[in-house]
């Protein structure tokens, strides 16, 4: 709490402007990845909202012989289901407008983490359960909280591309990333404080 409000005094939760702001980066392969770094400002608010806010879910799953507990914590918003913040409506409207000629429908779901701590994490994968599997599309990650390091590399072989993501970040996955380049939110022995991150997609991306 008090570290939060050491790192950013701001009393409300803004969504900046994208247009110009973001920044696209081509990857091999016809994946390609945008940054718009600071993209919510008061992000350390709308990390303690969501903290607290949330109907945060603690998941199991089998895991060859064994079950195990998922090393983050969980919610999914499916669509229509109300956001759990005004700010997350926002951005998820923002998201629409600039993204939505482009990927020539909406994202629709929302995919919510809380990575607790440095033993939080995602293992490598891509987002092939479901359209992604075949076909391009993209996932808009947002970031709150602390940041922890995104990393990108393809599924061919070939140099890992880290990103540092928190504080309001936006990082979009686009073209055929999920399917040609994997991603993994890995483990760290740095101490790291705790990260929400917040992944819209499109109907059927899972
Ligand atoms: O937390 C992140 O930035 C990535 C999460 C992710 O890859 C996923 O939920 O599929
Ligand atoms: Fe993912």
């Amino acid at each position: 709490m008090l570290q939060g409000s050491l790192l950013d005094l701001a009393e409300e939760v803004t969504v900046g402007p994208l247009g110009d702001t973001v920044e696209r980066v081509p990857l091999s392969e016809g994946a390609w990845i945008d940054v718009r770094r600071g993209w919510i400002g008061g992000a350390d608010l709308l990390f303690e909202r969501l903290r607290d806010g949330v109907a945060w879910r603690a998941e199991r799953r089998p895991m060859y012989e064994r079950v195990v507990d998922v090393p983050r914590l969980l919610c999914h918003l499916g669509e229509g289901a109300p956001a759990p913040d005004p700010a997350v409506a926002e951005a998820h409207a923002a998201l629409n407008a600039h993204y939505g000629p482009e990927l020539g429908e909406p994202f629709a779901t929302i995919g919510m983490c809380l990575y607790r701590d440095g033993r939080d994490s995602v293992a490598w994968h891509g987002d092939t359960i479901g359209r992604s599997r075949t076909e391009d599309t993209m996932v808009a990650i947002v970031s709150v909280g602390a940041a922890r390091t995104l990393s990108l590399r393809p599924k061919a072989g070939g140099r890992t591309l880290r990103y540092d993501l928190g504080h309001g970040d936006l990082l979009v996955m686009g073209g055929s990333c999920q399917r040609t380049w994997d991603h993994a939110v890995l483990k760290t022995a740095k101490p790291c404080g705790p990260r929400i991150s917040l992944q819209f997609r499109p109907r059927g991306v899972l």
